[in-house]
């Protein structure tokens, strides 16, 4: 559905986007994670055509950038993070006006509004003035707006910026619902948790490169090399960090307050004569678990190292 290949952006001396390589299918809700700058924009605007690469190729449903512009933006909507509304229309009447610029004409444009509104929740307001409306509410009709003519990509710049916590969880119902319809999303954002239990997919920019990119289960397991224990003791927790230090399993062990944390060697899953060795030495535990990996510890373990 979308594959860039070495896809590269520069202004002056500045590389925004570095080669990036991508391929996305049908139903993947891709979260594209990086911190202001890095590149999120740039490549989104590349592949709606809306900006000319320098370098590289991108193409959306086998088609290319550069040789099929007018085909592209039919196949795409493209949400931009900022982006205007008209003050004096009612909701409805704002969707009709461009649901005519897609030239969708005739008794089905009516109820292709209505059908939009209703899958952003906003029915509701139909009647309202657009001016009148929450910046959550505005962030919707936008989404609406991006889907009237059904486009089969849906490129989503940071649409839960400024939201707050109850529109961003219906953003992210939505999101879901997309996937389900088997579009291929691009949602960006800075901030990892807000996308991590939405997308089949995260990818994350630095500094215009793309340093992770996977399924959500790939990038856990690829985390999960090394499983980290999380031991508590009721007394003398520093000697007993110095004993789990000395058996085969464990790589590292430090101190978090009075948590003792045991990296365990990568590859090694059997861990039970940990507790064992504990409680000869005299130990009573009160915590032994493993550490939970998320997608968020997932993404720390990962770009360690990688990120300055
Ligand atoms: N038209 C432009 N001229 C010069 N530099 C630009 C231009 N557009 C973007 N840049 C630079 O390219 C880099 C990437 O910008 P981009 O907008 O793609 O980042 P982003 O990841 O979307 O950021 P944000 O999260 O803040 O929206 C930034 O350093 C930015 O300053």
């Amino acid at each position: 559905m979308i594959e860039t290949i070495k896809l590269t952006k520069k202004y002056g001396d500045l590389i925004a986007v570095n080669e990036i390589s991508l391929k996305l299918v049908e139903g993947d809700v891709f979260g594209f994670i990086g911190p202001n700058g890095s590149g999120k924009t740039t490549t989104m605007r590349m592949i709606a055509t809306l900006l000319n690469p320098d370098y590289g190729e991108a193409y959306v449903c086998g088609q290319s950038i550069y040789t099929h512009t007018e085909e592209i933006r039919r196949l795409v909507g493209f949400m931009p993070d900022f982006f205007g509304v008209y003050d004096d229309m009612t909701v409805l009447e704002y969707l009709e006006f461009f649901a005519a610029t897609y030239r969708i004409n005739g008794p089905s444009r009516r109820k292709i509004c209505e059908e939009k509104l209703e899958l952003v929740d906003m029915s509701f307001k139909r009647d309202a003035m657009v001016s009148q409306l929450s910046r959550g509410q505005t962030q919707r009709i936008g989404l609406a707006r991006v889907m009237l003519h059904d486009p089969q990509v849906l490129l989503l710049d940071e649409p839960a910026s400024g939201l707050d916590p109850r529109a961003r969880i219906e953003i992210r119902n939505l999101l879901r619902r997309l996937g389900a319809m088997n579009k291929t999303v691009i949602v960006s954002s800075h901030i990892l948790p807000e996308l991590a239990d939405v997308c089949t997919r995260v990818g994350m920019i630095e500094k215009g490169e793309l340093i992770i990119d996977g399924y959500v289960g790939e990038v856990m397991k690829k985390a999960r090399q090394a499983i980290v224990l999380h031991i508590r003791v009721t007394e003398n927790a520093e000697k007993a960090a110095q004993l789990l230090e000395q058996c085969d399993e464990v790589g590292h062990v430090s101190m978090q307050g009075d948590m003792i944390l045991a990296k365990l060697h990568p590859g090694t899953m059997d861990y039970s004569n940990l507790p064992m060795a504990l409680f000869e030495a005299g130990y009573r535990l009160t915590l032994f678990r493993e550490e939970e990996v998320n997608l968020e510890t997932a993404f720390m373990e990962l770009t360690k190292g990688k990120q300055q």
